[in-house]
């Protein structure tokens, strides 16, 4: 089956161009100028519109157990929500319980997403109980293709890793050139906080915020680079929301060390007075690292552009408000942590665009193009080119929609961005050659998502 996208600009990492677009099959075979190739078995007209590589999102949390629950999408309803917003790749997190193997953590989530998901996915691997045998086993999860191991230095009691732990595991990826993630917020000082606050009787949900202070994200991101430096592993913070981690992060980049950064579009559109709605419905707006005030958000956009911050994912952990978030209605601290977004992420960005902030080749690479680089995905993923997967968004820039709950196709009861007036809209979404979105149609299936074994980072070969 030949497609061609004709009279579209393809918009890449390096700048945008006036060029048709053929595939074959699964593959991109040529990027043209207009009108090169006039036959084929389907086209798609994409006059006035971007032809995009298909966003990556690096971060997202298919059913993944939290806080005596469960995250609300399945592998099947969040690929086809994130196929929706133009995401034609996820890279989830496999989370090891304390006391298990990491090979039984891998088995667990390719039971879940083998055969369910809708486009191509891979895994990191959350690394909660570093021993020998763990580190042993972080060798063949990089020879299973799932290279990247992320750590907490919040969740006491649950996910955390000390100080020591976390250096073993650093050691361990220098090794074999796989990358750390880390989740930087001080939680042992946070759970002080926490408990005065409830002593205090001090129980709604902007209390999330209050006891989770930028100062803490900034501690931790600070000594999770000092840490990555004594023992020369690459580090990636993710989902880092304040000013106070990303002046860390940019010092390190300044000194030459090997340390990137994702940011979501929470932290650059939402703040601190979302988590301040009254009567719980702050409560929507719980995740962690929280909202900050709005100040923040300036930096985060300029911080994209100096490419201090590399990456934007969502962290999508959606937990319905009716009946999970309602588990924290009388103490925040039982709120599971983590927002819906792995739809809009796309369109989120492209207001960014609008503004003023990005670039279109910049909303590109922060999307798409670092992900795959930084994850082992490119260039099989991440460009429009010849020998690339056809992944493909045809974006529609002229298009107005609103966000809303009654809309979106995320399986969780709440938008965070309920009324946001959004413009441009995805037209028409390709995965691997085959169209799952296009005129306002669901055309994919579960099932043609593929597993991604992925290769190291790019930026550390
Ligand atoms: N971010 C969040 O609150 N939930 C998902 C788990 C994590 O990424 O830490
Ligand atoms: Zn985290
Ligand atoms: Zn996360």
């Amino acid at each position: 089956m030949r497609t061609l996208i004709r009279n579209g600009t393809v918009v890449n990492s390096t700048g945008t161009v006036a060029a048709d677009v053929l595939v074959d099959g699964e593959t991109i075979v040529a990027v043209t100028a207009p009108g090169v190739f006039t036959e084929a078995d389907r086209i798609v007209d994409a006059s006035g519109k971007y032809v995009l590589p298909g966003g990556i999102d690096a971060h997202t949390h298919m059913e993944m157990p939290f806080g005596g629950t469960v995250s609300a999408d399945s592998f099947e309803t969040g690929t086809k929500a994130a196929a929706w917003g133009g995401t034609t790749t996820i890279v989830d997190f496999a989370v090891q319980q304390k006391g298990t193997l990491l090979q039984s953590t891998l088995d667990k989530w390719h039971e879940k997403a083998d055969g369910n998901c809708a486009i191509d996915y891979g895994f990191h691997m959350i690394v909660s109980d570093v021993n020998d045998t763990t580190l042993k086993e972080m060798d063949a999860c990089v020879e299973a293709g799932v290279n990247s191991f992320k750590m907490f230095m919040a969740y006491p009691g649950a996910l955390y890793s000390t100080d020591g732990e976390i250096l073993r595991a650093m050691r361990k990826a220098t090794e074999s050139g796989s990358t750390i993630m880390m989740h930087a917020e001080n939680g042992i000082a946070i759970d002080e906080l926490v408990a005065v606050a409830l002593a205090e009787g001090r129980t709604e949900p902007v209390q999330h915020g209050i006891t989770r202070p930028p100062e803490l994200e900034g501690e931790a991101t600070h000594r999770a680079i000092q840490l990555a430096k004594v023992t020369g592993a690459p580090l990636y913070i993710v989902h880092l929301s304040a000013r106070h981690a990303l002046e860390a992060v940019a010092e390190a980049r300044d000194a030459g060390q090997n340390v990137f950064a994702e940011t979501c579009p929470q932290y650059l559109y939402l703040s601190i007075e979302d988590l301040a709605k009254p009567e719980f419905e702050g409560a929507k707006y719980v995740a962690s690292p929280p909202l900050r005030p709005k100040d923040h958000q300036a930096d985060l956009w300029k911080g994209l552009r100096t490419n201090d911050l590399s990456v934007v994912s969502t962290d999508h952990c959606p937990f319905c408000f009716k009946d999970q978030k309602e588990l924290g209605r009388d103490d925040f601290s039982k709120i599971p942590n983590g927002m819906p977004g792995v739809e809009h992420r796309m369109d989120l960005l492209h207001q960014g665009v609008v503004a003023g902030e990005l670039t279109l080749a910049r909303w590109v690479e922060v999307s798409s193009t670092t992900p795959a680089r930084m994850f082992g995905m490119y260039p099989r993923k991440g460009v429009i080119a010849p020998g690339s997967d056809a992944d493909i968004v045809v974006y529609d820039p002229a298009a107005k929609q609103t966000l809303s709950a009654e809309t979106h196709h995320m399986n969780v009861d709440y938008s965070a961005y309920e009324g946001m007036e959004i413009t441009g809209r995805v037209s028409t979404v390709l995965s691997r050659g085959e169209i799952v979105v296009d005129g306002g149609e669901f055309h994919g299936r579960a099932g043609h998502g593929r597993f991604l074994r992925r290769d190291l980072c790019q930026y550390l070969s």
